[in-house]
């Protein structure tokens, strides 16, 4: 595989936890602890795990919307530290997030026009008048907008949340972006139209050979989406690998809870997983492996230990110590158990 493009180089972010009372004070959200994430021209890589669990906050890393608190984001291995100024307009033109709720993202009275002659403006200066709207006109047809000028004098809310997200990606691609941060694209749209917005986004990837991060808490689209998958637990990486692997065989007991919730018809059966807890709270977040309390299969040393990465076979990794070499017996199973 040949050098990533973006790279999170063991990230992390805490925020400060702000509040009235005094106790607050010095405590911080643990929203992403030491996490690598690398990004590759032309594969797509999905971002998976329940709500809170750092995704989005990485992915804002990623597009040097926050500072890291430690660690570093690199693109083509150099690292950035570039969140406001010349430094965060460069980054912009090279990595572009699209998020969520396309009606959120635009301003209501400006038409679609304007909206992308903004964008185009500033990524392609030399262009005006005509050249500026053929460029318009382009972008639109590449997102399946056609003919374009039926969408160009339209305000957002006339725009079904599908085309308004299709506007998103092509007031992306104004910036001819090396990498698309792709923020829960399709969670905010109807189940019908999801699968033609990750089409079209699959397809951009493979035709520009652009490095696609996909959010998201679906782990069934990431198999069906996405290339690579790494799951998010709490603020950590806890296992990654080829979308196949990860979701056919999958390691991490929390992984395939996430495959016992969201039931993919077409997968190959796995060990079903019972949920017997809640994500832990990320300001004081549980001593050895995170997910312990939630975790049927805890040892002992997991509640002590943080499991290092164990590489498993074929690119895929997991972070729990059922995969070191000697495990201790699970709490239960030992026989001075009560
Ligand atoms: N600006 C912020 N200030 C304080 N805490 C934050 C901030 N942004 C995120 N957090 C906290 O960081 C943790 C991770 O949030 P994040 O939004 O990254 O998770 P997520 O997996 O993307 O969830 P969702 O799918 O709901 O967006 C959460 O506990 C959240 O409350």
């Amino acid at each position: 595989m040949s050098a990533p493009v973006l790279e999170a180089v063991d990230v992390t972010k805490h925020f400060p936890v702000r509040g009235l009372l005094k106790r607050g004070a010095g405590r911080v959200v643990h929203a992403v602890d030491n996490v690598s994430l690398k990004l590759y021209a032309g594969r797509i890589t999905a971002l998976v795990g329940e709500s809170g669990s750092g995704k989005s906050t990485l992915a804002r890393l990623l597009a040097q919307l926050y500072p890291v608190t430690s660690g570093e984001i690199r693109l083509h291995g150099q690292p950035v530290r570039a969140t406001s100024g010349k430094a965060f307009r460069d980054h912009v033109s090279k990595v572009q997030l699209i998020l969520q709720d396309p009606f959120a993202s635009f301003n209501p009275v400006a038409s679609i026009a304007s909206t992308l002659k903004r964008a185009v403006s500033i990524h392609h200066a030399d262009k005006r008048g005509d050249a500026q709207l053929a460029v318009i006109d382009d972008l639109l047809t590449q997102t399946n907008l056609v003919p374009p000028r039926q969408f160009t004098e339209k305000f957002p809310h006339e725009l079904s949340g599908g085309q308004l997200q299709r506007v998103s990606i092509a007031r992306a691609l104004a910036a001819s972006p090396e990498v698309f941060l792709a923020d829960e694209p399709v969670s905010s749209l109807d189940v019908s139209i999801r699968l033609g917005i990750l089409n079209l986004l699959r397809r951009l990837t493979e035709e520009r050979e652009v490095a696609m991060l996909y959010v998201t808490h679906d782990i069934a689209s990431a198999r069906y989406f996405a290339t690579d998958t790494a799951v998010m637990y709490a603020g950590e990486i806890v296992e990654t690998g080829p979308s196949e692997t990860v979701t056919q065989q999958a390691a991490h007991p929390y992984t395939k809870l996430l495959i016992s919730s969201a039931p993919d018809p077409s997968r190959v059966d796995t060990e079903r997983i019972r949920d017997i807890g809640q994500p832990p709270s990320l300001i004081t977040p549980p001593s050895g492996c995170r997910f312990h309390p939630r975790c049927p299969f805890a040892l002992d040393r997991c509640k002590q230990e943080t499991p290092p990465t164990f590489e498993l076979a074929d690119g895929h990794t997991t972070r729990c110590w059922l995969y070191a070499d000697k495990p201790e017996p699970a709490a239960s199973e030992r026989p001075d158990a009560s």
